[in-house]
């Protein structure tokens, strides 16, 4: 079923409970997927919104034959941003629509499941960030064992040229999948020759001297270096947060739930401006503490603008870290 982006879906049902118990938990809040009918009303430039697609095989015609970008995309830096400008231009060229495939989980969630948060990003966040550039649809198939274990031959062929009809691909140089990894740059060339689907393979993009990764990106940030995290992604760095506005502690301050999956940078104090999602610009200028237990707090100038309801989700876009 694919599923046409809706901002009546459940946007807020993700952070009910109460923020104390949040609290008392370290604000780990259970990690949505796109599986559990996420609402994420983002619309690109053309005005098309982005349609979460489920399952290659009913998609519609007029999303056939698309250029389709492969990866994970976690926080969206300079090296992904360098693959969606080539998958822009060859989909300009060819009249075609724009795909992602970005498998959920993210394959550490399943293969180190004991491992401390690290994800940059929600799949929220992510599709937000596709929708907002003009790509017509996300694909993110359950990444777990079995899918992880196909055969890289076989996911071409029953996924991408069978169901998806692709007419480009678009990855990184270095790029991995299928059983033991042994799909990489090398079998999509030679097959896409086979089978009609084109390849483009983007170098590898380089930030002060070294390869732009998420790792570099996380590794900032929990050293608390927000602006050259902000400077290897390209942006600023965002976070999907849950707030409930009874949580007022004192002079507008409130406890904020932080996403279970997403890495907490280092303890401090951050400027920050916040969104709602799908807002076009910023609502308010605040600050975001997290102590030493990892509790985050947000103080906002305004926070009458983001109170829709008894529970509100905001993107929280991190700009610096306040000296002291
Ligand atoms: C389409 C597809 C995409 C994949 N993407 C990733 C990925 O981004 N990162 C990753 O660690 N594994 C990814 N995998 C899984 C790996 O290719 C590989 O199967 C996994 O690391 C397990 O390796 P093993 O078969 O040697 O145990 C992907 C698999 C497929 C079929
Ligand atoms: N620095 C880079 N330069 C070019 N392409 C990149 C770079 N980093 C990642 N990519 C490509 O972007 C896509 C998504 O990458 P991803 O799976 O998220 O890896 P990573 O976690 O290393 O960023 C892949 O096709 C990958 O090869």
């Amino acid at each position: 079923m694919n599923t046409m982006v809706d901002t009546r879906n459940t946007l807020f049902s993700p952070y009910r409970g109460r923020i104390g118990d949040l609290a008392q938990r370290h604000q780990s809040i259970a990690p949505r997927d796109l599986h559990q009918g996420m609402g994420v009303p983002f619309v690109g430039p053309c005005g098309r919104p982005l349609q979460l697609v489920t399952d290659a095989a009913t998609l519609p015609a007029d999303l056939q034959a698309s250029v389709m970008m492969l990866g994970s995309f976690d926080g969206f830096h300079r090296g992904h941003q360098a693959l969606m400008a080539a998958a822009q231009a060859a989909a300009l060229v060819g009249s075609s629509p724009i795909g992602v495939m970005s498998v959920e989980p993210h394959p550490r969630q399943l293969f180190a499941p004991q491992a401390k948060a690290f994800r940059l990003g929600t799949p929220a966040t992510k599709a937000e960030t596709f929708g907002r550039l003009g790509v017509d649809f996300l694909y993110s198939p359950r990444f777990d064992h079995a899918f992880a274990g196909q055969e890289p031959e076989d996911f071409i062929d029953e996924i991408l040229v069978d169901g998806f009809k692709v007419s480009r691909l678009v990855v990184g140089h270095n790029f991995r999948f299928g059983r033991q990894r042994r799909g990489d740059v090398d079998l999509l060339r030679r097959l896409g020759q086979q089978r009609g689907f084109a390849v483009t393979v983007v170098e590898d993009i380089h930030w002060d001297d070294a390869t732009c990764s998420s790792t570099r990106v996380r590794n900032l940030l929990m050293s608390g270096d927000i602006e050259a995290a902000n400077s290897l992604l390209g942006h600023a760095w965002s976070v999907e947060l849950g707030v409930e506005p009874a949580a007022v502690l004192r002079s507008g301050e409130k406890i904020v739930a932080w996403h279970g999956s997403v890495l907490k940078p280092a303890c401090g104090a951050y400027d920050v401006t916040v969104r709602l999602p799908n807002a076009s610009g910023p609502l308010s200028h605040g600050c975001i503490t997290i102590d030493a237990s990892g509790v985050a707090t947000l103080a906002l100038e305004c926070w009458r603008a983001i109170e829709p309801g008894p529970q509100a989700i905001l993107f929280v876009d991190f700009i610096r870290r306040r000296a002291g």
